[in-house]
């Protein structure tokens, strides 16, 4: 079980002001933590400093104790970012979409097919696999980021507003499988707007213009019977 945590971290874009400041966290094995805010507030700016993308300017990200380094490091300790504006290749179909990530992280083929048809059916995409990206809905191009990011089973999931395209049916769905990743023991950090979609995770921190405050912690949740 993996956990991942924020130390005091400020991250700034280039010479400009920092856009968080000293946030810390603790993103928890088989958890899910909803980051909140308005936007702007900062929350694709975490994610990506959780994903290794950016680099603090001050305080660290570190998972088990080690900090991370880029995002090559962050992919190495099993760190899956789906990002907000999806990352699909448009010229790819959705199928093959998740077989090359798949693959590119040491999968063999018949297996990369055989996670690649699990994930779709779970997000109700089967009859989209062979569709180029290009020719799927925004909804559908969502849901098969989703597929792309359940298939690579990570230690950390890190999903960037990743329902906000969809309606209620498939909102409920991508939940279900956030929920389902964080019982296989994945720590699951999910930025949204939806206040309904952020009262089902088990700890909310609110970002409001940088800063962060934890309105409800893993300590709030009930003991379980
Ligand atoms: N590449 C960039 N270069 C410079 N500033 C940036 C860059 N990306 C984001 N910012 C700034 O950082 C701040 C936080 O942006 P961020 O995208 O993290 O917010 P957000 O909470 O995810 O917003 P939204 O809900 O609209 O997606 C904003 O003021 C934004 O203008």
């Amino acid at each position: 079980m993996t956990t991942l945590v924020v130390d005091a971290v400020s991250v700034a874009y280039g010479k400009d002001e920092p856009v968080l400041r000293d946030v810390s966290i603790q993103v928890e094995p088989g958890r899910i933590l909803a980051v909140t805010g308005p936007s702007g507030a900062g929350k694709t700016t975490l994610l990506s400093a959780m994903a290794g993308l950016l680099r603090p300017r001050a305080g660290s990200v570190t998972v088990d104790g080690v900090a991370l380094r880029d995002r090559d490091h962050a992919v190495a300790q099993r760190v899956v970012l789906v990002p907000q504006d999806n990352g699909l290749a448009a010229i790819l179909t959705a199928a093959e979409n998740v077989q090359v990530a798949l693959i590119a992280q040491g999968a063999g083929p018949a297996e990369a097919r055989r996670r690649m048809v699990e994930a779709m059916d779970r997000l109700g995409l089967a009859a989209q696999s062979d569709q180029l990206v290009e020719e799927l809905s925004g909804g559908q191009q969502q849901r098969t980021a989703i597929a792309r990011g359940l298939a690579l089973a990570g230690a950390v999931l890190l999903a960037d507003e990743v329902t906000s395209e969809l309606d209620a049916t498939n909102r409920q769905k991508v939940l279900d499988v956030l929920r389902d990743e964080a019982a296989r023991g994945a720590a699951v950090v999910f930025a949204t707007h939806d206040p309904e979609a952020a009262a089902a995770c088990d700890a909310e921190l609110h970002l409001v213009d940088g800063r962060a405050e934890l309105i409800r912690g893993y300590s709030d949740l009930p003991v379980p019977a």
